[in-house]
């Protein structure tokens, strides 16, 4: 029995993402159909890093294939392809970094660098290349969070990043002595942070997660101005005075065109360890509501957690200390949401068209 080309097509295109919630024929994603006698086979190039989704979504395809009379054999190539997305029109992208996405809060403590952490792991753990940067001046602790150790090493052109977890890391806090940038004015740090911003030897990165100073200020604003930001995550806790500032996070990426991917609220429940009874100490909902209010996407919601802070903490955050935790499957859900949020953005251009320099001579 010779198979129905029009009932092969309509098969495939039944298939859903479940991370994007779109199938793969009209998204284009799905290549290079080739039929033989009884046997089909395609190619599958997703746009986020895939390495757990893989061999379900292969499977789904093959099956769905192998439901049309006439095929007996279906081999579905899927893999993935991390591509540069657009920034603020008219900022560079940096050399070796594909996208950068800030983690930012309106407000210190409340998890933003725990969080940046998890989350970098976890868009490693799916194959992605990752990069670290920790602009936080104030609070620099991402040599902790990520346990590096050292200078990063200076040719006298970049400095190299130092690896964490298989994470590329560099800090302001690996730059300067304890304390010392705290007591910087707004320019210098400004320069301080494109300094270690483009003069790192960034290697062939897919994200670049940048750990953002706390608050909305002059600082803040200048990076998100001038740094090329594909997108920016927003960490919270429900308290009210929270996700005030959080709303000003919000408004200040809108302000100079980076998208908001969405909002992590952190520390949103106290479960026991004890008996696993669950206390919204904070109030409920008061993250998801917000992102309703600003129509930003709600990325998810971790725990006030013993275990995520002593991991943390110790240079070893959950996402790598405990990945079969729940909080671990939360994290890398959020990343996975983040990825495919970033995958949805207009490819970056900017590389095809040469720069001109005018010259006065
Ligand atoms: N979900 C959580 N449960 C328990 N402790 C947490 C959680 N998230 C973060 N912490 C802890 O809270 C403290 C502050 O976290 P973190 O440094 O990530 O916050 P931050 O917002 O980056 O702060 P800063 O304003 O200093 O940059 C750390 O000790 C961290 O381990």
């Amino acid at each position: 029995m010779s198979m129905d080309q029009a009932a092969l097509m309509a098969a495939l295109q039944s298939v859903i993402d479940p991370n994007t919630g779109k199938d793969f024929v009209s998204t284009k994603l799905l290549k290079n159909l080739r039929a033989q006698g009884a046997s089909v086979s395609f190619d599958v190039t997703l746009g986020y890093p895939a390495r757990s989704q893989i061999a379900p979504i292969r499977q789904m395809l093959e099956d769905a294939a192998l439901s049309v009379p006439g095929v007996q054999q279906a081999t579905a190539n899927v893999d993935f392809k991390i591509i540069a997305h657009s920034v603020q029109r008219g900022v560079p992208l940096l050399p070796g970094v594909k996208n950068m996405i800030a983690v930012a809060s309106g407000k210190g403590g409340v998890g933003k660098s725990t969080t940046a952490a998890n989350l970098a792991l976890a868009l490693a753990a799916e194959g992605a290349r990752v990069g670290m940067l920790d602009a936080d001046i104030y609070g620099p602790s991402q040599p902790t969070m990520m346990g590096v150790h050292g200078s990063p090493e200076h040719d006298g052109q970049a400095m190299q990043p130092l690896i964490g977890h298989g994470v590329q890391v560099n800090s302001i806090g690996l730059m300067v002595k304890q304390g010392q940038a705290m007591i910087w004015r707004g320019p210098m740090v400004t320069q301080a942070l494109d300094q270690l911003m483009r003069q790192t030897a960034w290697h062939d990165v897919d994200y670049l997660i940048v750990d953002m100073p706390p608050g909305t200020g002059d600082v803040q604003l200048s990076i998100s101005q001038r740094a090329p930001v594909t997108g920016a995550v927003i960490v919270t806790t429900p308290q009210d005075i929270a996700l005030m500032d959080a709303r000003r996070g919000i408004a200040m990426f809108e302000k100079v065109g980076v998208p908001i991917l969405g909002v992590v609220e952190n520390m949103a429940v106290y479960r026991c360890t004890q008996c696993g009874h669950e206390e919204h100490i904070f109030g409920a909902g008061g993250g998801q509501r917000m992102a309703e209010e600003y129509k930003v996407d709600y990325l998810g919601g971790l725990p006030l957690s013993l275990s995520i802070r002593e991991q943390a903490d110790s240079g070893c955050p959950t996402v790598a200390a405990a990945p079969d935790s729940a909080e671990a499957a939360t994290y890398r859900a959020i990343a996975r949401r983040i990825a495919v949020k970033v995958a949805e953005q207009a490819k970056d251009y900017s590389s095809r068209f040469p720069t001109i320099t005018v010259s006065n001579t």
